[in-house]
Formats: structure tokens, sequence, C-alpha cells
């Protein structure tokens, strides 16, 4: 059914990239680490259940505020039972990172989706280090890692454009003696440099013909930190795009993060025609932010440049259904990445926005989407259901195509969504009554 228009102000929940980070640096930290504004979506409490497992104290007080007594870095104990990583790929590489380098053993799991991802991408740096892994040839979960102690440090190129494999680099690096250094040819989110820095660790960024040189000294003393975790812009991104293709919304979403490593969305939907407008510009947490004012704007079809693909990795579902309503065709390429999130983000929303019918091609490395020019979608007909194949981003991208649908979108399941948004659809319908 198409939706009324989007109207009034509203506030989506924390960063997840910021969340986990705040558990972990809070759990490696001696003292108490306070945070308000925490993501409490099951993948953040994955993350706060493998951290208690490994020794940390982690409880929510009845505000909402978070307290974290950590455990020093190089005191992570040994779990005593697998540890669950659910749906979340961030929390199992970057614990991978924090084991590597601690002397202490264990065992990672997940749900049918994260077990068919690939953690090659970590343990091939990780073993430089010194870390050992049983690991399937396939190098997918369930695994079994073996920590190094002392782990060795290492200079690593980023082979691929990752800010999990960064991360659980850099993290590994804070109990490594001596000084361990990524090489980041392509910039990726930038949230585990800023908290490491904020906790006191010592890490250098330095940039060299376009390149990011990242370097982390070991023996690492973290000091507690409260942390106010900004709007997550990736959840944000439904709502932006939600107010833009429906006629007659005016949105305020409020406390949104706009570090530049996440805020490609915005550029290429302004790019499109959009109006977001930013209001009230500040600092939350060491991160920028601002309200974003967004209106209902007609759009036009757009070449995305590949290389703003980093910035806005997690997008690209919802860019699609705008790109689906906009006039003529956008054309993305170089999203190689997208086939190996928590589903193939490119065949699933190939698939979907097909359903739903649109005019949509499948290429190697992207989409290519002929839009309706702002005529509603179709929708999905009787008896068809779109499959989220267990991937939130999926099902929330295709509840916002169903706004701007004849008959709506119909989708398999919507308990992923609860990894990242548990609220996302009250507030979807709240916003639109
Ligand atoms: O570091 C992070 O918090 C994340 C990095 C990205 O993954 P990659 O590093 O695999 O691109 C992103 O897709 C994910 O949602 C969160
Ligand atoms: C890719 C995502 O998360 P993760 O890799 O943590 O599962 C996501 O949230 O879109």
């Amino acid at each position: 059914m198409p939706s009324g228009p989007l109207r009034g102000r509203i506030r989506v929940p924390g960063d997840k990239s910021i969340s986990h980070r705040s558990l972990m640096l809070g759990a490696l930290a001696v003292g108490e680490t306070r945070v308000s504004g925490l993501l409490e979506g099951e993948d953040v409490l994955a993350t706060a259940e493998a951290m208690r497992q490994m020794g940390a104290t982690i409880t929510r007080e009845a505000g909402g505020t978070w307290s974290i007594h950590g455990v020093g870095v190089g005191g992570l104990l040994q779990p005593a039972a697998p540890l669950d990583m659910g749906n979340s790929g961030t929390s199992t590489r970057l614990l991978m990172g924090l084991i590597a380098s601690h002397g202490i053993s264990a065992t990672f799991t997940g749900d049918a989706s994260l077990s068919k991802r690939p953690m090659g991408r970590v343990i091939e740096p990780l073993s430089l280090m010194g870390a050992g892994f049983d690991a399937s040839d396939g190098g997918t979960l369930p695994l079994t890692m073996h920590g190094a102690l002392p782990a060795v440090p290492m200079t690593y190129r980023l082979p691929v454009a990752s800010a999990q494999v960064k991360s659980a680099i850099l993290l590994a690096g804070l109990n490594t003696p001596g000084v361990t250094t990524v090489i980041e040819p392509v910039p990726t989110r930038d949230h585990s440099e800023r908290m490491l820095r904020g906790f006191g660790a010592e890490l250098t960024v330095d940039e060299v013909d376009g390149e990011r040189i990242i370097k982390v000294r070991g023996d690492a003393e973290l000091r507690p930190q409260t942390i106010e975790v900004p709007g997550d812009p990736s959840s944000a991104a439904f709502f932006i795009v939600a107010a833009t293709l429906v006629e007659g919304s005016d949105l305020v979403i409020e406390n949104v993060g706009l570090n530049p490593t996440r805020a490609g969305l915005i550029e290429v939907l302004r790019l499109m025609g959009a109006s977001i407008e930013e209001l009230d510009a500040r600092e939350v947490g060491g991160e920028p932010v601002a309200d974003l004012r967004v209106r209902h704007a007609p759009l036009s079809g757009i070449d995305v440049d590949p290389a703003v693909a980093p910035s806005m990795i997690d997008e690209f579902p919802v860019l699609f259904v705008a790109a689906a309503l906009a006039k003529g065709t956008t054309r993305t390429s170089g999203l190689e990445e997208l086939r190996v999130k928590e589903s193939d983000r490119i065949s699933a929303m190939a698939e979907a926005l097909a359903l739903a019918g649109a005019r949509v091609e499948e290429t190697e490395d992207g989409l290519t989407i002929h839009g309706t020019g702002g005529e509603l979608l179709r929708g999905t007909q009787d008896g068809h259901e779109v499959l989220t194949h267990l991937d939130h981003r999926i099902a929330m991208s295709m509840a916002i195509a169903g706004l701007v649908s004849r008959d709506g979108v119909a989708v398999d399941s919507t308990a992923p969504i609860a990894t990242s948004f548990p609220d996302f659809l009250s507030l979807l319908h709240g916003a639109s009554a």
C-alpha cells in the first residue's frame, strides 16, 4: 500500500560499529567505562556476551546506560564455551583480532548466514602474527583459534577494503610487543582508530600517496572512557530514502553520525536530487553528528562512482530502492564486497526488486536499475514473498520499497531486522502514520 508522508522528528538507535567497539575497548580498559546510546540489537548483544565470557563485567543500568569493567589489555580469559556470534560479521572478525594476541583459545559459531561468510581475510593476517586456526579449507565458521603470546608485530597491506580486517589487526596489535602497521589503500570507516586514541592507545595515521598508514604500539594500557554513541547513519539511511521517495514528506532525523567514512549515501542521493539538510552540526563521542531534515524530492538516475562504495557499503540495498523510483538509469559497479555480506546483496536485491516490479539488471559487480520516474512500483503479487536470506538490510530496504508500491511488499521474515534495528518497524509506522 502506498504510504502517507513521513513527518515529525525521529531518532534512530546507536551506531552498530561504534557500539561493538565501545564494548570491546571497555572490556580491555582497567576500570569502569560507561556507554550511553549503545545499540541494543542482537549483533551488539552477541559482542557483549562474548566479552563477558572472556572475563569482563558488563551490565545495563535502569536508565539504559551500560557499565563495563574491563580486564586490562592481555587479561582476557579463556572462554569456557563457544562464542556464539549469531549473525554478526563485525563481532566475529574483531574478536578474532583480540584473541589473536592473548594466550587463549576460542571456538566461534554463528547462524546459517554468518557460517557462509569468508573468514580467510582475517585468518591470513592473524596467522602471520602467530595465531593458529583449526578451520575448514573454506575458512568459514565454526572454527577454533589459538592466540599467540607473544604475538609478532607486522606490517600488513589490506588486500580488500574492509574496516573489519583493519580493526582485527589493530586490536591484535594492542597486546603485541612493538608496532603493528596496517596500510589501507582505500579508506574505510575509521571508528577503531578514533576510539583507540580516545582510550589512550598510541596510534598514528599518516597519508602517503593516497594510502593510509596506521600504526599502533603494543603493550598498550587503555584508560576507561565515558562514551556517547551517535545515531547510526546506516539505520538513518532507510528513513532518508523513505522521506525522499514519499510525496509530502518532511522528516527530521536527530543525532545522525556523519563521519565522512560513513556518509557516502547522502552525497550520492544529493547528486540524484535529494533534499537533505544538516542542522545543528556538532561532535558527539569524537564523531561528527547532525540532525538531518529530509524533504521529498524527485530523483534522477546517475552512474555511481565506485570510489564512494566503502563510505556507504551497507547502504547499497536501500540506494537500489531509491534508484528504482528515480527518473532514468542508475548504474553501480565495484561492489564485489556486497556478495559476501549477510547475503549476496547484489543478487538478493536484484531478485527482490524484480519481484516488486522494478526493472533491474545484475552485473558481476553491481546493479543497473531503470527507474520509474516517480511512479509507484507494482509491489509483490499474491503468493510471492521477497527472500531476505537472514539479511536485515534486505528486509528493511524492501519495507521501504513497500511504501512506494501499489500493492505493498511481502517479505518472508522480518526477524533479521532485530540484529541492527529492533524498533525499525514501529518507528517507520509512527513516522508515516
Ligand atoms: O567495521 C565495521 O564495523 C563494519 C565494517 C563493514 O564490513 P567490512 O569490513 O566487511 O566491509 C560493514 O559492512 C559492517 O556492517 C560493519
Ligand atoms: C555487513 C553488516 O554487518 P556485519 O558484517 O557485522 O554482519 C551490516 O550490518 O550490514
